[in-house]
């Protein structure tokens, strides 16, 4: 992993994903180039709720190979994290997939049984979410928390489960990871929080790591360190990535294709360059005229020269 630098500091002006040449639109080809067989696969998903009757979702699509990333933006309520938490096989109870299809690795999630579920979580596709707190039991340390993942994930004796723990706080840069193993949520920042809550979801090597908001409660430098540290794992472990945002600014860093949503649509979608170049959606321009005001236009302008 390379050293996590302030100097990439986002905010709202970073370039695209490191494996982008300029003018490159067919962006990063990260560990296995943009031919592999994709890990990922939703096909024209819908998303119904039960409840209503409605549905939520309205047909989205996109293939994820090893060693790139798609992004989704969009407003509150588009539904981005139904989408994620539907390729994850955790949808709320009252909410279906009623058309379309999502293959992990080649296989219809459909298809799959709670045993199989229970066996591809963690260890081909995880999770990372925006609130740390509330996926981590405040009342045990962190570390055994992790380490009992392995234990069960990966069928690691409990030395060597803590051993590799360790190992991996260390590897998402926490700088003393032994203590960390042994600290409750409360005593960590949210910043260090949220790299445990990383460590745990590559703890068990998985192909496909969806980050859901992930840094969105963190400050900015804080952020950008995590979002280096995705792109670290990206490159070194071929991880394939669904970063979910309303930050323009983070898709711009880290995606090779985007997805713009709005109340269930794709609006727009394509490399992460031609959607924020060049826009065809209004609402597209609208999220980045918003966005403009934090200096996305300092991003856009030199490519637009280029
Ligand atoms: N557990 C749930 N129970 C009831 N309605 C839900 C539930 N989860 C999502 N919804 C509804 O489904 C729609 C899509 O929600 P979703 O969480 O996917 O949006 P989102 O784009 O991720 O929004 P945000 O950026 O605020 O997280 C919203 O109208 C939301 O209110």
């Amino acid at each position: 992993m390379t050293t996590l630098s302030h100097e990439t500091v986002p905010g709202p002006l970073p370039d695209a994903s490191p494996g982008n040449a300029p003018g490159d639109e067919t962006g990063a080809a990260g560990a296995a180039g943009p031919t592999a067989p994709p890990v990922l696969s939703v096909r024209d998903v819908r998303i119904t709720d039960h409840v209503t009757g409605r549905e939520i979702v309205h047909g989205v699509s996109f293939d994820l190979v090893p060693g790139r990333t798609v992004g989704i933006v969009g407003e509150s309520g588009s539904g981005k994290t139904l989408t994620c938490r539907a390729a994850l096989g955790i949808l709320p109870p009252h909410f279906e997939i009623t058309g379309g299809s999502v293959e992990i690795s080649g296989t219809d999630i459909a298809a799959l049984t709670p045993r199989q579920w229970t066996s591809l979580r963690g260890a081909t596709i995880s999770a990372v979410f925006q609130d740390p707190a509330s996926y981590l039991n405040p009342s045990l340390r962190v570390g055994p928390q992790i380490a009992e993942v392995l234990r069960v994930k990966k069928g690691l004796g409990r030395r060597e489960a803590r051993r590799r723990t360790v190992e991996l706080l260390r590897a998402v840069h926490l700088r003393d990871p032994e203590l960390v193993y042994r600290q409750y949520t409360y005593e960590l920042s949210g910043g260090m929080l949220q790299r445990v809550l990383i460590a745990a979801a590559i703890c068990a090597e998985p192909r496909i790591l969806i980050a859901d908001e992930a840094t969105t409660a963190l400050d900015v430098t804080v952020q950008a360190e995590i979002l280096d540290l995705l792109a670290d794992l990206r490159e070194s472990a071929g991880l394939a990535l669904v970063v979910v945002s309303h930050d323009l600014a983070v898709v711009a860093q880290l995606c090779d294709e985007v997805l713009v949503m709005r109340r269930g649509h794709v609006v727009e979608q394509g490399p992460t360059r031609t959607v924020l170049h060049h826009p065809r959606h209004e609402y597209t321009r609208l999220l980045i005229a918003e966005h403009e005001q934090y200096g996305l236009d300092t991003f856009l302008a030199p490519r637009e020269a280029s």
